[in-house]
C-alpha cells in the first residue's frame, strides 16, 4: 500500500521544511505528516506518554525511533486509501531512521534536501519563537538542535545520495523562489 511515498524533506530546524510542504500539499494534494506535528498532538492529548516526548523535544534530542516510526506508519494506513502520495517531513532524521523506514514501510521516490545556513536557520527560529509558543524555539534549545542535526541527520544526506533521489534546494532565497525548484523536483519525478 506505500507505493507511493513521493518525497521526504530532510534538513535542520527552520530551513523551511514546514512552509514548503505547505506548498506542495495545496499544489499536489500529497499527504502531509511531519513527524515533529504528530509529536506535537501526542503532548498535546495530555497522555503520559505525551508528557516523556515532551521533556526529550524540550531539550532537543531525538525521541526514540520507535515511536516516531509507529506513529508515522499509524498515520499512513489511515490515509491509505485516499491518500495521492505521501509527503514525510522532518524524517529520517539519523541514518538508522532511514533504514528502518525502508525495512518497515518501504523507498522514497524523492529526497529534497532544503539547504539553508546554520546562521539563517537561527535567525528563522528566534524569529518563530515570537509567535509559535513552541517549548523549542528558544536559543539554547536551537542550539542544541542544530548541533544534532549536523551530528545525526546530515549523515543521511550521503545515505540517499548513493541512489540519486536527492535533490538539494538552497532556501536561502524567498519562498516562491524556493517553491519553484520543488515543484521542477516533483515534476520530473511524473
Ligand atoms: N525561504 C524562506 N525565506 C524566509 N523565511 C523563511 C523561508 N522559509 C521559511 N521561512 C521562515 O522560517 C521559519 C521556519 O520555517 P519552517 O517552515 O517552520 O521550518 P522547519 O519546518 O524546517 O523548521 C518560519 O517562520 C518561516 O516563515
Ligand atoms: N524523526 C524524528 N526522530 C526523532 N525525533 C523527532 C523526529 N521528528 C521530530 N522529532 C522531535 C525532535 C525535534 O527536535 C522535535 C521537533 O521536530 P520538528 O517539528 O520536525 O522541527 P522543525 O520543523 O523545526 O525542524 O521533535
Ligand atoms: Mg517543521
Amino acid at each position: 500500500i506505500f507505493d507511493q511515498i513521493n518525497a521526504a524533506l530532510v534538513r535542520g530546524p527552520g530551513s523551511g521544511k514546514g512552509t514548503q510542504c505547505e506548498k506542495i500539499v495545496a499544489k499536489y494534494g500529497y499527504t502531509h505528516l511531519s513527524s515533529g506535528d504528530l509529536l506535537r498532538a501526542e503532548v498535546a492529548s495530555g497522555s503520559e506518554r505525551g508528557k516523556q516526548l515532551q521533556a526529550i523535544m524540550q531539550k532537543g534530542e531525538l525521541v526514540p525511533l520507535d515511536t516516531v516510526l509507529d506513529m508515522i506508519k499509524e498515520a499512513m494506513i489511515a490515509k491509505a486509501d485516499v491518500s495521492k502520495g505521501y509527503l514525510i517531513d522532518g524524517y529520517p532524521r539519523e541514518v538508522k531512521q532511514g533504514e528502518e523506514f525502508e525495512k518497515k514501510i518501504g523507498a522514497p521516490a524523492l529526497l529534497l534536501y532544503v539547504d539553508a545556513k546554520a546562521e539563517t536557520m537561527v535567525k528563522r527560529l528566534v524569529k518563530r519563537g515570537e509567535t509559535s509558543g513552541r517549548a523549542d524555539d528558544n536559543e539554547e534549545t536551537i542550539k542544541k538542535r542544530l548541533d544534532l542535526y549536523y551530528k545525526a541527520t546530515e549523515p543521511v544526506i550521503a545515505y540517499y545520495e548513493k541512489r540519486s533521489i536527492v535533490r538539494k534546494i538552497n532556501s536561502e532565497l524567498p519562498v516562491d523562489e524556493v517553491f519553484a525548484i520543488v515543484e521542477k523536483a516533483i515534476d520530473e519525478l511524473k
